[in-house]
């Protein structure tokens, strides 16, 4: 099948990747040329695992192509993607602007082509509820037949940053809105040859599709939440989120996934849709308590360990020079888009701090939001070269089993305030590290030294 993608970015190249490989041709639209121009030749301008393998072998078959020109880019393709922008407006609510302009650029390419042919216009952007009805305004608009010539459809995207492309050749569930039977009819065989393990592609009406997309992120990030609180209860009390997490998680109801207690939500995705469904809301006279509550504690723990290391040096940051290990939002991407990184960093700046950042990938994103604000380190141990403190943002592999006698000596102060829970405190305070983990007990080298031991000998380990 001949299929358009317009937008090229995260979500556009991981499905037009993924589409490709099951052996569709694909053309992906995007208005930024030198994107096209660097995907043309091959360079892929994200860093997302495993895109380069699927990438390459596209390219290869020639089922992979790109081009800015929108008229080319459609022409001949029975289904058409929008993977665009929705980022949030002043108010919090979706911009949706690059969804509706693009509906109304196709729609008069489709007038002036004035071909018959059945066209699938499917919107795979986050969008709030409504704006599937929107999209098919711009086409009816014009005088297009919806159901004879055109169908426009919603079919959210779940995938991850870190685990896209895993996740797009294996969903848990495909959803498709709509209330056209020809069009859920070709959305299905398109989507047959991912969902074999007995994954549903669901089929359902368009506005409800839509509502899926902001209630699953917006009860995920409010786990998220939820267990950060757990934690700041559990260090006031003197209990270990890692244990209630593992306590709670072997309730079926309750199950394994996001539980981990951390410094906040960040990505282009949980702020802005959890805001926009909260603005939804209010747009329609609710008032969503719990969201407001969710964003809320996440300002609050995104900025907990700046507020931490304030603390700790008497509210005097300047001139102190503070190592930042882990840039991205979470593992396994160079995106920083509402990284709780930046947000600290953001803070530390203010204060007037020596700030210098290391990440395996995510540094060139870094410079573009921060410049030469910041020191930016070549490996983790040149970071915590002569700095004061180390706080860790983001759980990368090779932060898990660092040398720590080695970052020991390199920092002039044993300060480390892990954002992540990566190491176990006791041992952090054995090697001489003040170590202040989120939800569990904090350990100082000189004042916890009998309440160690004494754990050591009850449980083996505290
Ligand atoms: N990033 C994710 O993990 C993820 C997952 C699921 C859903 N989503 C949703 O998918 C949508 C896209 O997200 P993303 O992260 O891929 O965005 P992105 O910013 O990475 O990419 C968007 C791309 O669209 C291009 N673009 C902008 N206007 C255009 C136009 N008129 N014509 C052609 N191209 C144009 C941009 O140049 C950019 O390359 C958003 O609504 C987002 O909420 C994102
Ligand atoms: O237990 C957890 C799990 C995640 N996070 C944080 O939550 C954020 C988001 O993580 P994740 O959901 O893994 O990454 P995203 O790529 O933002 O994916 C989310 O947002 C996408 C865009 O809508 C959706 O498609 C995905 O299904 C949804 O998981 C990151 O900052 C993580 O550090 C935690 O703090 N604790």
């Amino acid at each position: 099948m001949d299929i358009t993608v317009i937008g090229t970015g995260y979500v556009g190249l991981v499905s037009g990747t993924c589409f490709a490989e099951m052996g569709h041709d694909v053309t992906c639209v995007d208005v930024d040329e030198e994107k096209v121009a660097q995907l043309s030749d091959g360079e892929i301008p994200i860093y997302e695992p495993d895109l380069d393998r699927y990438f390459e072998r596209a390219r290869a078959e020639d089922r992979l192509r790109f081009t800015t020109d929108l008229a080319e880019g459609i022409a001949g393709s029975k289904i058409v993607f929008f993977a665009l922008p929705t980022p949030p407006g002043e108010d919090g609510s979706a911009d949706l602007s690059y969804v509706l302009d693009a509906a109304g650029d196709v729609a008069d390419l489709l007038v002036e082509a004035d071909d018959p042919e059945h066209r699938i216009v499917v919107n795979k952007s986050t969008v709030p509820v409504g704006t599937g009805d929107r999209v098919e305004e711009a086409f009816a608009d014009r005088g297009l037949d919806i159901g004879g010539e055109v169908d426009v459809v919603s079919n959210p995207e779940f995938l991850r940053e870190g685990s896209a492309v895993d996740d797009f050749l294996k969903p848990d569930r495909v959803v498709i809105g709509t209330e056209s039977d020809r069009a859920a009819e070709t959305m299905k065989r398109l989507y047959e040859p991912f969902v074999r393990q007995g994954n549903p592609v669901l089929v359902v009406d368009r506005r409800s599709a839509e509502m899926i997309k902001y209630a699953a992120n917006s009860l995920l990030a409010t786990r998220i939440s939820f267990m950060n609180e757990i934690a700041n209860v559990c260090e006031r009390v003197g209990a270990n989120v890692d244990k209630v997490r593992l306590g709670i998680s072997k309730d079926h109801r309750i199950g394994p996934h996001f539980l981990y207690a951390g410094i906040g939500f960040g990505g282009s995705c949980f702020p802005k849709d959890v805001q926009a469904l909260a603005r939804k809301g209010r747009e329609k006279g609710y008032d969503f308590q719990i969201l407001d509550a969710v964003l809320d504690v996440n300002d609050q723990q995104r900025r907990r360990l700046a507020e931490q290391v304030e603390d700790y040096f008497d509210g005097d940051l300047d001139g102190r020079r503070i190592a930042v290990w882990g840039l991205s939002f979470k593992p396994g991407t160079d995106d920083t888009r509402e990284a709780p990184s930046h947000v600290i960093i953001d803070y530390l700046l203010e204060r007037g701090a020596d700030v210098v950042g290391y990440d395996p990938e995510a540094i060139e994103t870094t410079k573009e939001t921060f410049g030469d604000q910041i020191a930016y380190a070549d490996g983790m141990y040149e970071a915590v070269e002569g700095a004061e403190s180390l706080l860790i943002c983001t759980e990368w592999h090779e932060f898990r089993r660092p040398d720590l006698g080695a970052v020991r000596e390199h920092l002039e102060n044993p300060l480390v305030l892990d954002g992540r829970n990566l190491y176990d405190p006791a041992r952090m305070a054995e090697m001489g590290f003040e170590y202040h983990s989120i939800g569990r007990p904090s350990y100082a080298p000189e004042t916890n030294q009998e309440a160690i031991e004494a754990a050591i000998v009850e449980n083996g380990q505290p």
